[in-house]
């Protein structure tokens, strides 16, 4: 039965160690002739994506350019930005597919708003890896250079600059977003978890320094908009417990209660895994939908049957 879908993709599974953007529109590419089999089996898709690579990519470039009247741009607008650019990736790519395959479809990308807490604890604890991955003395360099920059270890993989990430409250553009889907378009919404937007006392909505992390923006989005499903794409084809280790094992089906456990037990790295597994939770609890959180490579699996991490009530 088609259904109503948010896909979330991840920042690392678009960007490519040659971070031109030749390369990333490539890999985009590979992505789209995937996104487009949920359009084909007749369901309404919203892709959303992550910019962890790219934002702080961004930011380095505009760091070394830059000068008095040339400084470089708040973490907002260089979100919107990113949003720009991996929209633009993505709604080229997807729109070539729809006119060769003669599907009826348009897409576009909307400059999507988040709205957070300006008193979210997480402005005072920087979590949300972006950019590069460092070694440790290249860390200790880079400090002496930006004495304000804070970097943290990514799930094993190398350290990484990490930013606020407070969790998302809305989504401004929900109700176009929807729109869009009652007129047969696929939005790409939500890039980079949504601009970070703080409401103001007289109701303005202003830009903050953050990343959101896409995987709860797609959640809360997906809520917003009454989704059937909240697709989670990333590298690996399952969650799993144990993870890295001999006795590492899968999870397929499993219910909330169940991956409330595993939290506990710390089964899933922070800033990886974890987020992806408590936005799944967030979703499911708060919509009595279901959320899978697979890789890129497991979709047609996951579109002629079930496959994956799939979480349910
Ligand atoms: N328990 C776990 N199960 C599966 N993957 C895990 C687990 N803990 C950490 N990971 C790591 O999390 C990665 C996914 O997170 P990340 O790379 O941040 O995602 P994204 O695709 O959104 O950029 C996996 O590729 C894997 O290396
Ligand atoms: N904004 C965001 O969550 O990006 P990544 O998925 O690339 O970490």
């Amino acid at each position: 039965m088609p259904k109503k879908i948010v896909v979330a993709l991840g920042g690392n599974a678009i960007a490519t160690k040659d971070g031109s953007a030749g390369a990333q529109l490539n890999s985009i590419k590979q992505t789209a002739e995937v996104l487009a089999q949920f359009v084909k089996a007749g369901n309404q898709l919203v892709v959303t994506h992550g910019n962890g690579p790219q934002v702080g990519n961004l930011l380095l470039q505009m760091t070394k350019g830059q000068s008095k009247g040339n400084p470089p741009m708040p973490l907002d607008t260089v979100g919107a930005m990113t949003q720009g650019s991996i929209g633009y990736w993505l709604q080229k790519s997807l729109s070539e597919i729809f006119e060769k395959e003669n599907i009826q479809k348009t897409t576009a990308t909307i400059v999507t708003q988040t709205i957070v807490d300006q008193n979210d604890e997480a402005f005072h604890a920087p979590s949300k890896p972006i950019g590069p991955f460092y070694s440790k003395a290249k860390v200790i360099a880079y400090q002496k250079e930006h004495p304000g920059y804070v970097f943290a270890e990514d799930a094993g993989r190398g350290y990484r600059r990490v930013v606020a990430s407070p969790r998302p409250i809305n989504i401004k553009e929900a109700p176009l977003i929807s729109l869009m889907l009652e007129n047969g378009m696929v939005p790409i919404a939500a890039g980079g978890g949504g601009i970070p937007v703080i409401k103001t006392a007289d109701g303005s909505l202003t830009g903050v320094e953050a990343v959101i992390d896409k995987d709860f923006s797609a959640a809360k989005l997906a809520e917003n908009i009454g989704a059937d499903e909240l697709i989670i794409l990333t590298a690996v084809d399952y969650a799993y417990i144990n993870y890295g280790k001999s006795s590492q094992k899968k999870l397929g089906e499993v219910t909330v209660h169940e991956t409330m456990e595993y939290l506990e037990q710390g089964q899933f790295a922070a800033g990886s895994m974890l987020p992806k597994i408590q936005a799944a939770n967030d979703f499911v609890s708060n919509t009595n939908g279901q959320a899978v959180i697979t890789s890129l490579k497991n979709v047609s699996h996951l579109i002629t049957g079930r496959s994956g991490t799939v979480i349910t009530n």
